[in-house]
This record gives C-alpha cells, structure tokens and sequence, in this order.
C-alpha cells in the first residue's frame, strides 16, 4: 500500500488526500490550524459570507427604487462575525469529517521535511499536543499555502492596521477603512465595507482598482464604486501606515498623508515554505520562496509534489485542489491530463462581481490571439431592468477561424454564476453557434451570454 503523506489542509492538500484515499494509500495529513485550511477558516469562506451580508444591505437599500421601503438597514458586526466563524468552523469540521470517514489520519500540528532515503521520505510531525515523531512515506504533498503580505513598514495590530485574516474580531464597523493595494482582495472588501456603511478610501498602486483583469472590466466595477461615493486614489503607492491616537494615517509616496479609523493592508501574499526543510533536501524554490512544479505538480526531487498557494501558480481553491488531485493521480499511476490553466475560471465578489474565463481583450488587443468579439452592456437585458442591476456587461470572444467560444468576461451583481455556461463552452469546444442554440430562460441575465453568442454568428 503506498504511504502519502500531506503537509496543509486546504484545498490542494485535503482534496489530494482524499483522492489518494480512494486509491487506497495510507494517507496522514498534518494541519497547522484546522481542516480546510486557510481557504475556510481565514479567507474564501470567510471572506464570502462577509460578502454576502454586504449584498443584503445594499439589496436593502436598493429596493427602494422597486417600490418598497425598508428602514435603513443596520450593520450588527458582532451578528455578522459570530456568523461568519460558524460557517466557517462548520465547513471546516464537515471536511475532518469527510477526511476521516475516507480513513485518512488528521493531525492536529506541523510538519516538516526530515530525510529522504531512496524513495522514502521521512516527515516530521509536530502535533499540537503530544510529542514529535517521524513518520514515512512513498510519496509527499507540499500544500502549505501563503499567508498575507505585509509593508515592511508597517506592523499589524490586529486592532487599527489589519490583515484580511484578522477583521472578523472587529467588534465595531470602521468608521473610515483606508484599503491598501487594490488587487481581487482589496477590491472585495473596500467594496463589502463600502455596502455596509463604512466610509472607504482605496489605495491603488496603479491606474486603476484590479490592474490584472481587463479595463473596461475593471473600470466598469471602479465606475460603480466610485459612484457609491468610494474614495479610489490612483497611481498612489503606500510607503507607510501609522496609528494615531484615533486611528490610522497612510502616507503615501508623494508625501500626502491620508487619515482614517482603521488600515486594512491587501497587498498580496507570501508563500508558507520556510522553515519546512527544503534546501536541506535540495528542494528548489524560486526567488520569491515559490515551489516550482510542472504540470502534474512534480517538483525537482522525485516523490515529492506541490500544490496550491505555496506553488505561486494562480491562486485560487479551485487551482489548488486541482493540482493536489492531479499530483496524487500521478503519483499513484492513475491517468492524468495535465493542469489548464487557460480555462481556470474566476470571479471578483464585488458589487458588481467581475467573472473571467479563457482569453483576454489584452490577449486579443495585443495580437496573441486571433478572435472576435462581441460585448453586450447590461443595461438592455431586461431582467437585468427588472432587478434593478444593469451595471455591467456581457463579453464573449470566439476564435475568428473556427466559431468556438474562446472565453468570456462578465461583469454583473452574479457574474460568478453567469460565467459558467461560456466556461463550460470553452472546457468543451463549443461553437458560438452550439451556444446560441441553446434556449435561455426569458427573461434571464444568461439570455445576454446567448445573444452575445448569436451576435458572434453574424460574422
Ligand atoms: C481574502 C481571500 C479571499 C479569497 N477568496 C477566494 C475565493 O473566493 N475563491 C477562490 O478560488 N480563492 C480565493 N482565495 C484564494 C484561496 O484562499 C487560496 O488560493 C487557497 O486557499 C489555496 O489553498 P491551499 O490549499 O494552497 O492553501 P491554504 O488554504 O492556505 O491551506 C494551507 C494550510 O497549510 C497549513 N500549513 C502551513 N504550513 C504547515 C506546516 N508546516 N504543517 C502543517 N500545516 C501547515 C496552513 O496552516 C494552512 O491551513 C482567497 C484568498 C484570500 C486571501
Ligand atoms: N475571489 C477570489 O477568487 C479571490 C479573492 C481574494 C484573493 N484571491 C487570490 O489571492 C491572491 C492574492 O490577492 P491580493 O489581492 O491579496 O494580491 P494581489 O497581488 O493580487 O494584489 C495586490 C495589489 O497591491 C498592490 N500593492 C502592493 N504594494 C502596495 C503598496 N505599498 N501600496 C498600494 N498598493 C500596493 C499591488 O500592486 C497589487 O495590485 C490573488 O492571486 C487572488 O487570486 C482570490
């Protein structure tokens, strides 16, 4: 029977190990915090249900323009929190559950690479409590993930200046949140925090808030957040975040200084790989403190795979499980297609959300590829009307030579649902036409990805 053994319990590694129990390895998982890792107990989970009670509020406040009066909502931040943590230990509980019941040994602590004899790897365990000892196995799976990045600058106190892992002790809503670094993450909660009656100010390093999507896209999400009264300063870099004696000042790298009640810092992340023994087993790493891996998430020394954050490639649960899977399937032999990357798809949850998948208008603008294009704004789908949420567009690209759907860019109030369809077309090759075909629901926010589809025929 082979021996897997997994270090982190996020997706990448509690996805792994449970295909890996279903191939009948022996299987121990050693997590640091708790099943689900950081994905359910500090970030994706978390972040998502704060995100949700945002949406209720500005649902709330939106309906007046239906026709119905609702007293102005009111933020219970405590309610809020208590229920995020809850959905957040249930989620991770449940997972513990689904990991035992499959018979994979859970430990509760650290690990770290010891030995490596032949093919046989020694691991080191460190439980919470209870002695270290050493365990063996044929295979590894480093899913250690990343944790957030912080200005050097800058400490964080968890009170005033806060990492995304730490708002949820917040007992009250800041008065005025100052957001540094306006990636997917900083644009979430600058707009969560905006909905639910903070005064918000972002801090964009670049041009514009989410400079890694496409701009129209972009400043699609910025036009409506600036519109809700968010203060966004572009091209403004953060050289230092200060407390005061009620709050927080943010310098910023022409010398103006911005003051606010709390600073929340989002400026990406760094890989969990020191201290875990990999250069003394000649395990590479890259500058950054990434684990390089291939396809089929091999690293440099035979046996032991990478998966997820800690690998630095795209960042996200759904690429991370897939990787952890794909390194046990190739571990033990089974047939395995190598990650696409070029299909992963995403989704911002701001208000609006921004979803993406397949090609980009930079790929197309650029020359990379050759496709066509067709982009329908929300504003005249009528159910969008109905909602009240005409914010946005639809956007499809199809290979000009061809006809098949090449991918897709949505920005609506659920354009993480909406994108599936044109994910669905890109994984599989369907043409525009097999698309369009398909009938919609009238009315319906995905009749605008089958008219877009319609539109692209004409050509
Ligand atoms: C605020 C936020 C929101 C996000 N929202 C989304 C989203 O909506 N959708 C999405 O797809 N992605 C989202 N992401 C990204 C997503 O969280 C990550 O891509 C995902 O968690 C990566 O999974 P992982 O398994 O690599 O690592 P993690 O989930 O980070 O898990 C790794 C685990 O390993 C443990 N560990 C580390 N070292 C050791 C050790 N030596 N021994 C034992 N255990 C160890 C850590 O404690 C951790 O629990 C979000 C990220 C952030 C920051
Ligand atoms: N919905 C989702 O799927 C979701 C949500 C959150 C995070 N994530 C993942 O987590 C990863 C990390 O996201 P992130 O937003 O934390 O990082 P990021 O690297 O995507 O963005 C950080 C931003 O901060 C800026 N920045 C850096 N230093 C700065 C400074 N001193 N002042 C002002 N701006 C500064 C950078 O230029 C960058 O634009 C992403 O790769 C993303 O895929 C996914």
């Amino acid at each position: 029977m082979a021996r897997v053994a997994i270090i982190g319990g996020g997706p990448a590694g509690y996805e792994a190990a449970l295909v890996a129990a279903q191939l009948n390895a022996e299987v121990t998982l050693i997590e640091a915090t708790g099943a689900g890792g950081a994905c359910v107990l500090t970030d994706c989970v978390p972040s998502k249900s704060f995100i949700a009670a945002s949406n209720a509020v500005t649902e709330a406040k939106e309906s007046v323009d239906l026709g119905v009066e609702v007293d102005a909502p009111r933020v219970k931040p405590k309610a809020v929190n208590a229920r995020v943590k809850q959905l957040a230990g249930q989620q991770s509980g449940d997972i513990a559950g689904k990991l035992t019941t499959a018979g994979v040994t859970l430990v509760d602590g650290t690990a770290t690479l010891a030995d490596c004899e032949g093919r046989t790897h020694a691991v080191r365990v460190s439980p919470r409590d209870g002695e270290d000892y050493t365990i063996h196995a044929d295979i590894v799976l480093l899913a250690t993930g990343a944790t957030p990045r912080v200005l050097p600058t800058t400490p964080v106190d968890g009170e005033r200046v806060l990492t995304c892992r730490q708002l949820y002790d917040l007992d009250e809503l800041p008065e005025h949140l100052i957001v540094v670094g306006s990636g997917v993450t900083g644009a979430e909660f600058a707009s969560a925090y905006l909905s639910m009656g903070s005064r918000v100010t972002l801090i964009s390093s670049r041009d514009r808030v989410m400079p890694h999507e496409d701009r129209d896209a972009a400043e699609a999400v910025e036009s409506v957040f600036r519109g809700r009264g968010m203060d966004i300063r572009s091209h403004a870099r953060a050289n230092a975040v200060r407390r005061t004696d009620d709050g927080v000042e943010v310098e910023l790298g022409d010398g103006t200084v911005v003051p606010g009640s709390h600073a929340l810092i989002t400026v990406g992340s760094v890989p969990n790989s020191e201290g875990l023994g990999l250069a003394e087993l000649g395990v590479d790493t890259d500058d950054r403190g990434y684990i390089p891996v291939d396809k089929v998430s091999r690293t440099n020394v035979p046996g032991i795979y990478a998966a997820g954050d800690v690998t630095g490639v795209h960042a996200l649960a759904s690429v991370a499980a897939m990787q952890g899977r794909i390194a046990v399937w190739h571990a033990l032999g089974e047939a395995v297609r190598p990650i696409k990357l070029r299909n992963v798809a995403s989704n911002v949850f701001s208000d609006p959300e921004l979803a993406t998948v397949g090609v980009t208008q930079g790929d197309v603008d650029s020359g990379k590829v050759d496709c066509r294009v067709v982009k329908l704004p929300l504003a005249s789908n009528p159910r969008a009307k109905m909602l009240n949420r005409s914010a946005g567009f639809v956007k499809i690209f199809a290979w000009r030579t061809s006809g098949v759907v090449a991918g897709g860019v949505i920005v609506a109030s659920r354009a993480g649902e909406l994108i599936q369809p044109v994910a669905i077309a890109v994984e599989h090759r369907l043409t525009v036409e097999q698309l369009a075909r398909t009938l919609t629901i009238y009315p319906s926010l995905s009749g605008s990805v089958a008219e877009a589809a319609r539109q692209l025929m004409e050509y």
